[in-house]
């Protein structure tokens, strides 16, 4: 089959629009061109021809030659109004934007499915790895367990700054600011809701669950201090902002993500800086990890390029799991175990633990090892913000709240039996 020759009308000229550009003009015979950009702000200077550029949308989505729209700007809700109309005119669209996708996955599915026109993602999770397509085409037969991972370049690269090389909390912001790497809003990122969103993506190609981002719980990395690296370092562990979504049980999916302390033996423990990883794990295939950069322009450029070579084609995304695991049910339902670093001695007295097995406090620097639900943890999430309450999972095998009342039933009928 001859490839058609595509005319792009692309939104956004910043890290990735521009590093796409770069890569499209390095592609000499690749059969696409961009032929308009729409920005935001008319007076900034570019570094290509000014007579590409425009502020009105509808010069692209009106524009009859135009048959790819690749959408890269970083405000969703209005990506949201572009991707639709788009979509809504029969132009495919590839976009970037995790944060629109996450907000509004089942109108995007139905606009799909209405108009029969395909909307590609595959930068939107973890730049450069080709997670989305892996999921769907590769694993989609396979019988999916869990997928975790490190699905934020900023605060990896912020943690890895701070860890390896002492520099401060700020300083290693502003750098992964400067680099392209965070969000124009960056609370997105240390806050923890940028890789949330990139989770609900995973969890609907992994399991076919659509899940409102509201829904799970993130903890991100801004109340991380010193005491806790120091805490983690004297115990040869590190502190990584790890994304999980885990089956638990035949029907149910635990989905959240907060930092956790990892040893030398995790396969994330060398994922450092702006890099990325994704551990898949299912029945057939076992473990399967992937690695790669997940932030920056031409990284993130590549994701965009692989989708635009996939529209050539007429690619769209099945969404078979969907079909199939309809039984699958979101659930916050499960016992963890955190460290959590407090400070004030009556703040312990707010935190709903099932059980504490270590406690330390001195006056400078106080932390508990305990059991919570993650429901719970949810319910006073805002409460640990506001005192500044630093946790990090242990990484110890998450329990099902119901598996945990099963075996103290069982435990109860043996002891009335004896
Ligand atoms: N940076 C990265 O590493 C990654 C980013 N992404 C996602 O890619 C998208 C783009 O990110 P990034 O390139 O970093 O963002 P930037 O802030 O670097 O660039 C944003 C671009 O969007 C333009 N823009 C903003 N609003 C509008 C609008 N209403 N109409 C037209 N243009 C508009 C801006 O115009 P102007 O130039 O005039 O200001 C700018 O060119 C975001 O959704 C982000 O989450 C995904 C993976 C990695
Ligand atoms: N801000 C994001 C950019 C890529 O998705 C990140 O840091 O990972």
């Amino acid at each position: 089959m001859t490839p058609k020759k595509l005319k792009i009308g692309l939104f956004g000229f910043g890290c990735v629009g521009q590093g796409l550009y770069d890569i499209l003009n390095k592609n000499e015979n690749f059969p696409a061109e961009v032929i308009r950009i729409c920005i935001k702000h008319p007076e900034k200077p570019r570094p290509i021809d000014l007579s590409y550029f425009t502020t009105q949308a509808q010069e692209i989505l009106e524009n009859p030659e135009i048959n790819l729209v690749v959408e890269l700007i970083d405000n969703a809700d209005e990506a949201f109004l572009i991707v639709s109309e788009a979509l809504k005119r029969q132009k495919p669209v590839v976009t970037a934007n995790k944060k629109m996708l996450a907000e509004h996955l089942p109108e995007l599915l139905e606009l799909q499915k209405k108009h029969q026109t395909p909307l590609l993602y595959e930068a939107s999770a973890c730049g450069s790895i080709p997670i989305i397509r892996t999921l769907e085409e590769y694993y989609d037969n396979e019988h999916l367990y869990a997928i975790r991972g490190i699905f934020n370049g900023s605060t990896n690269y912020i943690l890895t700054k701070i860890a390896q090389e002492n520099v401060s909390y700020e300083v290693a912001l502003r750098k992964a600011q400067e680099l392209g790497f965070a969000e124009s809003n960056p609370v997105l990122d240390v806050g923890g809701f940028d890789p949330k969103y990139k989770l609900c993506i995973l969890v609907l190609h992994a399991f076919g669950l659509v899940v409102s981002p509201d829904k799970i719980f993130n903890y991100g990395i801004e109340q991380f201090s010193l005491q806790d690296l120091q805490y983690a370092k004297e115990k040869g562990l590190k502190i990584k902002l790890i994304n999980h979504a885990e089956r638990i049980s035949k029907n149910e999916v635990a989905v959240f993500l907060m930092p956790q302390l990892i040893d030398s033996n995790h396969p994330l423990f060398h994922v450092e800086n702006e890099t990325n990883g994704v551990i898949v794990e299912a029945a057939f295939s076992q473990k399967q990890i992937f690695i790669g950069k997940g932030a920056g322009g031409h990284p993130t450029g590549s994701a965009v390029l692989s989708d635009i070579s996939a529209s050539l084609y007429n690619y769209r995304y099945e969404y078979k799991k969907s079909h199939w695991n309809k039984h699958l049910q979101f659930t916050e339902k499960v016992l963890l175990e955190i460290y959590l670093r407090y400070n004030e001695e009556n703040e312990l007295t707010h935190i709903p633990f099932e059980h504490i097995s270590e406690l330390y406090h001195s006056e400078n620097y106080k932390y508990a090892i305990g059991i919570i639900s993650l429901e719970k943890l949810h319910q006073v999430k805002s409460y640990l913000q506001e005192k500044g309450i630093f946790i990090a999972y242990t990484g110890k095998k998450i329990q099902s709240t119901e598996e945990k009342t099963q075996k103290s039933t069982e435990k109860q009928k043996q002891l009335e039996m004896v």
